[in-house]
């Protein structure tokens, strides 16, 4: 029966996945109806058959794929001390770089690493810290490599760098164009990049720009606009991409694996934008043929990079199951972190955060949320725990659908939070809400309670925004940066120390929280490794009680026991009111302590 995964599920596992199908996850929690219970007594019984068949699968593949891997002899010595050049990159390219990037010395170990391997012409996985130097270090040897031809000896398209949001697309354009400048000639012909910009001629002077001139060297995009362009471009090799040498995937499981877990991901069947563009890739590869014999032309294939953040099996099993990577050829970067992590754990929070959580209430009282027992590892396999896992998301849309979520200008447009808040930051700030607010709302409120701030957009670069010790404020030098949370996600940030994000939905998974986590750096932009020099940043969440119900709580919970269970800072000095630990404790054991889950079981 367990060997039937593979080729669809026995039938009581259909069946079972049914049932789980009709759970709807705002109604689960309510705990009134005897039925609903039993639905998720039946599920959670099914979770646990599951998960031990895929655990199973998981670790029976986690063996052969690292059996697989090759011991390849490298070209470049990762440990050998020297600048950028001894590990391939071009010395006119080290040239612009001393020129453009005088802070940009010497490369960093994880970049000697990438470097040796992808100079050596193979591919790489590479699990590496935040803020290690991953994008830069692809940047520098997408730009030394030798032009891509085509069959018939014309430039090519040599290298395609696929990245998660627009903004971090704009960040390597940023970083492109400034070392571009110390080049001659026209930088388009270099790079060039397709990503959702606000204004629509731009997105079409981008398309523009790619149909009219020779095809770039290196083109950055992100995965749904690049699909948009080959169809818009109206022939399937219509951007020139079937001689691609080099596919970097930056944050590749963002873009490959949804945050949610892999029962989610079976439920959802849609194939996420990047999947559709790697295969459109591969089949353009192997589909061209000789224009005068009609004969097929046989390519090498592409080197892959996927810079990753947490070795989930998730990501390996996708890798497994589609074409794209020659595991001949497949080197590893980081992975004896791997090897002592736990399979699917996420990425965790660098240590030297200070993670705080404000409760705001109606009546403008600010209190500290009760901290966790964070040291409950059980919490994290928890059954329940399991499903809010699944359907989270599911819930805050459903409550946000009911317009019970307040948009958070308005909650906090009371009271004077904000201020209150901020008194206890020294520094400028980064202001986060989440995506169904709008900046500009969030800017009116803080500037009528007398800040200085500015919003961010996709056209200036705003890695230097922040200064350390900055105290004097003005409309030139503003006190606060207001975004969206998904916007900044992955973008380096210099010097910054305090983020606030305010009301529940600015923390969606573990994965986005201990990225947010990453986003505090020193001036170098680069994380310094088991430094804690100087003050500690802020990473502050402001909840409207009112919108802070148990399943939030949790929720908050099993994301903080993720990212390595960081304990929380109080900010207010005032602790929370209100809040009943034993009835918290009992609302989640009820469900799970019913007798129907100990039957099965
Ligand atoms: N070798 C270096 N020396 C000094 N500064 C560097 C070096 N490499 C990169 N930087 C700077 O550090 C910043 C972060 O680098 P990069 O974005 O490559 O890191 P990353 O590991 O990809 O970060 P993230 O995890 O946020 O994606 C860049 O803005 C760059 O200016």
């Amino acid at each position: 029966m367990l060997k039937n995964i593979q080729g669809g599920y026995p039938l009581f596992i259909r069946q079972r996945l049914s049932l789980y199908r009709q759970i709807h996850t705002p109604r689960l929690y309510d705990g009134s109806s005897s039925r609903r219970k039993e639905k998720l007594t039946g599920f959670l019984a099914f979770k646990k058959i599951i998960t031990s068949v895929l655990d199973n699968e998981v670790e029976k593949r986690k063996h052969t794929w690292k059996s697989r891997l090759p011991d390849l002899q490298l070209k470049y010595d990762p440990r050998e001390i020297g600048g950028f050049d001894t590990f391939g990159v071009s010395p006119l390219v080290v040239q612009a770089l001393n020129q453009t990037f005088p802070e940009v010395k010497d490369p960093t170990e994880t970049q000697k690493k990438i470097l040796s391997v992808l100079g050596s012409g193979f591919s790489v996985i590479a699990k590496e810290t935040q803020g290690s130097g991953k994008s830069f270090s692809a940047l520098l040897h997408a730009l030394s490599r030798p032009r891509a031809l085509t069959y018939l000896g014309k430039p090519a398209t040599t290298t395609l760098i696929l990245v998660k949001t627009s903004s971090l697309a704009r960040q390597y354009e940023l970083q492109l164009l400034r070392i571009l400048d110390r080049f001659d000639g026209e930088t388009a012909k270099v790079a060039q990049f397709l990503y959702r910009c606000n204004d629509k001629t731009e997105e079409k002077a981008q398309l523009e720009k790619w149909k009219t001139l020779e095809p770039p060297h290196i083109i950055v995009a992100t995965p749904q606009r690049l699909l948009d362009a080959i169809l818009e471009s109206g022939s399937p090799n219509g951007l020139g991409l079937s001689d691609l040498r080099l596919i970097i995937c930056d944050d590749a499981e963002f873009l490959f694996v949804d945050g949610a877990t892999s029962m989610a991901k079976k439920k959802n069947k849609k194939k996420k934008p990047a999947e559709s563009v790697m295969n459109y890739l591969l089949e353009l590869r192997d589909s061209e043929r000789d224009p005068k014999l009609g004969t097929p032309i046989r390519k090498q294939s592409a080197q892959m990079a996927f810079f990753i953040d947490t070795m989930s099996s998730e990501f390996i099993q996708m890798l497994q199951k589609r074409n794209w990577v020659n595991w001949e050829n497949l080197k590893m970067v980081g992975v004896s972190a791997m090897s002592h992590e736990k399979d699917g754990k996420e990425l965790l929070l660098p240590s030297n955060v200070k993670v705080s959580a404000v409760i705001a209430s109606e009546s403008g009282d600010l209190e500290d949320l009760t901290p966790f027992d964070l040291d409950n590892s059980e919490e994290l396999h928890s059954d329940i725990g399991y499903l809010m896992d699944l359907n989270y998301k599911k819930h805050r849309v459903y409550l946000k659908s009911q317009s019970r979520g307040d948009q958070e200008a308005t909650r906090f447009a009371k009271n004077e939070l904000l201020p209150r808040i901020m008194e206890n930051l020294s520094g400028q700030v980064l202001l986060l809400h989440d995506e169904s607010e709008s900046s500009i709302k969030v800017q009116k409120q803080i500037e009528a309670e007398g800040f200085y701030s500015k919003i961010f957009n996709l056209h200036d670069d705003f890695s230097n925004f922040f200064h350390p010790g900055f105290q004097d404020f003005s409309p030139e030098n503003p006190h606060v940066l207001i975004s969206n949370v998904q916007n900044v996600i992955g973008l380096t940030f210099k010097n910054l120390q305090n983020i606030v994000c305010l009301g529940v939905d600015t923390f969606i998974d573990p994965r986005s929280l201990a990225m947010l986590g990453g986003r505090f750096r020193p001036a170098s932009g680069l994380v310094k490794l088991h430094s804690n020099n100087g003050s500690a940043p802020n990473l502050v969440f402001v909840f409207p009680k009112s919108d802070f119900g148990y399943i939030e709580r949790k929720a908050f919970e099993r994301s903080l026991l993720k990212i390595g269970g960081p304990v929380l800072v109080p900010l207010t000095k005032t602790p929370e009111t209100g809040f009943d630990k034993s009835d918290y404790k009992d609302f989640f054991d009820d469900i799970e302590d019913t007798e129907a889950i100990h039957e099965v079981y």
